[in-house]
């Protein structure tokens, strides 16, 4: 049997853990208190899309927003992972958007509902591709930006994120245990917006990687 490749890991069915509200100026924009402990949330592995299929907007929303967010990709697992041996367990990074259907997310909340139908559903995690570790020295000091049809909506750097990824890590780690090709997104700063049917969605790490994908309506 042939070696697995990490490059491919969106194949390997592994575990989608998000991190919600860890940017202080995206918490404000949607009127959220700073959190004191990372907001947690989970994706399935077929909320996945790589470049050249469309991001397809569920038929129950009508205000589907981006969230370009960097993603961490675990190279070896663990439990209990402390900081300071965190990085040792990263492969590398993706840049990926939590797409959101903010106002299916805005009931859940007032419901007390979770929010698995505004983030987990089919396509919510589009991605570029692997990044390996090399490649970003210093992943809390990195440019994350986001254009709707050509128009910049999002640009923040990582160096604004509350928790870091080694907190991160060791924080998910203790709750639950990661394995090898689990992708961890680690929240969004601001600008989020809603996307039509037809739109062209443009992110990029500066200097590292770009990616585009198109949203459409399932046939
Ligand atoms: O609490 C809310 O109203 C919304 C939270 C999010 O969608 C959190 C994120 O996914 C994020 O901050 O990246
Ligand atoms: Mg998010």
């Amino acid at each position: 049997m042939s070696a697995r490749n990490i490059a491919r890991f969106w194949e390997w069915g592994r575990k989608i853990i998000c991190v919600g509200r860890n940017y202080a100026d995206h918490a404000i924009e949607l009127k959220n208190a700073i959190p004191s402990e990372p907001v947690l949330f989970l994706k399935p592995p077929s909320a996945y899309v790589t470049e050249g299929s469309p991001i397809l907007l569920p038929f129950y929303t009508s205000s589907l927003h981006h969230e370009v967010e960097l993603g961490v990709l675990i190279g070896k697992g663990g439990t209990d992972i402390p900081q300071s041996s965190a990085m040792e367990h990263v492969a590398g990074y993706v840049l990926c958007l939590d797409m959101t259907a903010r106002d299916i997310q805005d009931q859940c909340k007032s419901k007390g509902l979770p929010w698995t139908l505004a983030k987990a559903f089919n396509t919510s995690c589009p991605i570029s591709d692997f990044i390996p570790k090399e490649k970003i020295p210093d992943p809390g000091n990195i440019n994350l930006w986001l254009k709707v049809n050509d128009t910049v909506k999002q640009n923040g750097s990582t160096s604004q994120m509350i928790f870091s990824i080694p907190y991160l890590i060791n924080y998910i780690s203790q709750i639950i245990s990661l394995e090898e090709g689990d992708l961890i997104l680690t929240g969004t700063p601001k600008g989020v917006s809603s996307v039509q049917e037809q739109d062209v969605l443009q992110a990029g790490i500066d200097g590292i990687v770009t990616m585009t994908f198109k949203v459409d309506r399932k046939s």
